[in-house]
């Protein structure tokens, strides 16, 4: 999933990577975040994507960062749903938000590996070694997305 935009939940508690003493050199006090993923990079990222013929691998998404470390409940997922959450990690957002604070453009993909468990009749369960083979499984295809990628930034790096 290319990121299109995230939700910070540990942020909502007071849990952000900005927080504390105000450095002026690093950015702004109060940065924002709607222009956190860059549209050119995320539409580079879809072309690229479709022209190794994976465009049936790769959507936009909303990605939302829980604290974790246990995986979610089923009203999590169904919450989370209605939010209009698209994908789940613990990861990804603190490293957004500073990159973004400092002026960083930001490209964010993410390697969705598993299922979310939405209903109280299903038997599955989220798993860590699930994802782990998931992203064993992928990495092939990782690979070469990523590798074209980067050739294909550095003549559009100007690129605003
Ligand atoms: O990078 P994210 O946070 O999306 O990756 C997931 C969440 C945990 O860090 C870990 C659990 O499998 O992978
Ligand atoms: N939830 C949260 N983080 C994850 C998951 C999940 O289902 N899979 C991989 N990382």
């Amino acid at each position: 999933m290319v990121i299109l935009d995230h939700i910070n939940m540990p942020g909502f508690a007071g849990h952000n990577p900005l927080s504390g003493p105000k450095e002026e050199q690093f950015g702004p006090r109060f940065p924002p975040m709607s222009d956190a993923y860059d549209k050119d990079l995320r539409k580079l990222a879809l072309a690229v994507g479709q022209e190794l013929g994976f465009a049936e691998k790769i959507r936009e998404g909303v990605y939302c960062c829980l604290g974790g470390p246990n995986f979610e409940t089923i009203a999590e997922c169904r919450m989370l749903n209605s939010l209009g959450v698209d994908a789940v990690g613990m990861s990804t957002v603190p490293e957004v938000i500073v990159a973004g604070h400092c002026g960083l453009r930001v490209l964010g993909m993410s390697l969705v590996t598993n299922k979310a468990v939405m209903d109280y009749n299903s038997e599955a369960t989220a798993s860590q070694d699930e994802v782990l083979q998931a992203g064993k499984d992928s990495a092939r295809f990782l690979e070469k997305l990523i590798a074209l990628l980067v050739q294909r930034i550095e003549p559009n790096n100007n690129v605003s």
